[in-house]
């Protein structure tokens, strides 16, 4: 830490005094030769024979951070005066939901937009199978530029677009990042539900209600139905010197497959099924996690609809001098089960916002999915 302190003073005084980099610059193409080099199998094999999707998610996290490097290079200098952290996985559509522990799988991506401090890189996934490299599914990450000390923002290299289809890439970084505004501010942590949101919470209470006595309190649960309290499943991490990045925090690819496995495991219970992934959306890195943190995890079955689960999970460090919570993430994952699962259905005021909450992500990631004839299910 002491050395890359030193790296301060490289850092640039405005984003101004960057020059700009084309898309090019950051295109990156990775292989990892699962098919040709059996020996790398043993890391991402699931019981299932299927890969890993934790081990997917870490590489992806590597790969946006080196994206984001390659963006800011500055070949004057020996070592980089960034630190390059996740701050979000914007969303991860599946466009095939089988990957295969025996074929070589491609990775490639390059900066698709920048703000002042911000970097959005959009990435692919494909497949070699059959004597072709067929799509496996795109991602969109938002890394942040950090001074050396991971401190305060630093700016990063402003963008130019080379021809009209640079231009379009540009503006829909723009658009994603109105996109992201307008849900944050549109969040049910700030604002009241809208009025069909009310109306369904209000339809789901009656539902609950025991005809047989004239109460608000007595509660029966309709059929083929779960209470949110019943479709929990938690976890620990201590989190090990193993697993740190190389900013001393921890690896935001170890936070992902943890949450992910721990959020498959609970729609697996759920459904009581082996669950398939469908989107990943709106993974949240809200602050970083340090080496030795006791990190708790908890997941939720938040919304259903037909074969669909939309699982959030939740994760906060607990410090046991002070006794204090401090929430670091918390992740969508959007999964489908072969057969229609129980409908999860709350009963608190807490649980309907999560209900809400749970379906406003539903409907942005999985209705586009369903309407695109890409998304191949086999
Ligand atoms: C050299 C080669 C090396 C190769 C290494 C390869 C292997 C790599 C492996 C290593 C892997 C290492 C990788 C890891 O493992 S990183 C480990 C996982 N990630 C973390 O720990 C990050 C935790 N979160 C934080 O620290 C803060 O929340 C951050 C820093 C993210 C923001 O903090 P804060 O809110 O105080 O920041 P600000 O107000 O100053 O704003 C700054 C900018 O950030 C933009 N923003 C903020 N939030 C969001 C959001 N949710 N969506 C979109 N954008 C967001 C914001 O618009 C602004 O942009 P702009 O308007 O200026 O453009």
């Amino acid at each position: 830490m002491t050395e890359r302190v030193s790296l301060s003073s490289m850092l640039a005084r405005s984003q101004q005094d960057l020059p700009s980099r084309r898309m090019k610059d950051s295109y990156l193409e990775v292989f990892l030769p699962l098919g040709s080099e059996p020996q790398l199998r043993e890391k991402y094999l699931t019981f299932h024979n299927t890969v890993r999707f934790g081990r997917i998610l870490e590489d992806l996290d590597s790969l946006a951070v080196l994206i984001s490097y390659s963006h800011t290079y500055n070949p004057d200098l020996k070592r980089s005066p960034l630190s390059i952290v996740t701050a979000l996985v914007d969303k991860i559509d599946m466009r095939h939901h089988v990957i295969y522990p025996d074929c070589d799988i491609k990775f490639s991506g390059h900066v698709t937009w920048v703000g002042k401090t911000s970097i959005e890189a959009k990435m692919h996934m494909s497949q070699f199978r059959d004597g072709v490299f067929s799509p496996v599914l795109d991602a969109t990450f938002v890394m942040v530029a950090r001074d050396p000390e991971n401190k305060r923002a630093a700016f990063v290299n402003p963008i130019q677009p080379d021809g009209p289809d640079e231009e379009k890439i540009l503006q829909e970084g723009e658009a994603n990042k109105s996109r992201r505004v307008d849900l944050s501010t549109a969040s049910l942590l700030k604002v009241a539900p809208t009025d069909e949101e009310r109306k369904l919470i209000h339809s789901l209470f009656l539902h609950t209600l025991d005809s047989n006595t004239v109460s608000f309190r007595s509660r029966v649960l309709p059929p083929s139905s779960v209470w949110m309290e019943d479709a929990k499943l938690k976890g620990l991490e201590i989190c090990h010197p193993q697993e740190r990045n190389i900013f001393n925090r921890i690896f935001g690819g170890f936070l992902m497959r943890k949450a992910y496995e721990l959020g498959w495991a609970n729609a697996s219970s759920y459904g009581g099924c082996r669950p398939k992934l469908v989107a990943v959306d709106d993974i949240l890195f809200q602050k970083p996690v340090e080496i030795g943190s006791l990190l708790m995890l908890s997941s939720q079955v938040c919304y259903t609809q037909d074969h669909y689960i939309q699982v959030r999970v939740h994760s906060e460090v607990f410090d046991p001098l002070t006794r204090q919570h401090n929430t670091t993430n918390v992740f969508h994952f959007t999964f489908s089960s072969d057969q229609h699962v129980p409908n999860v259905v709350p009963k608190t005021y807490g649980e309907s916002m999560l209900y809400l909450d749970g379906k406003r992500h539903f409907n942005q990631t999985v209705a586009s999915i369903i309407n695109k004839d890409s998304y191949t299910q086999k």
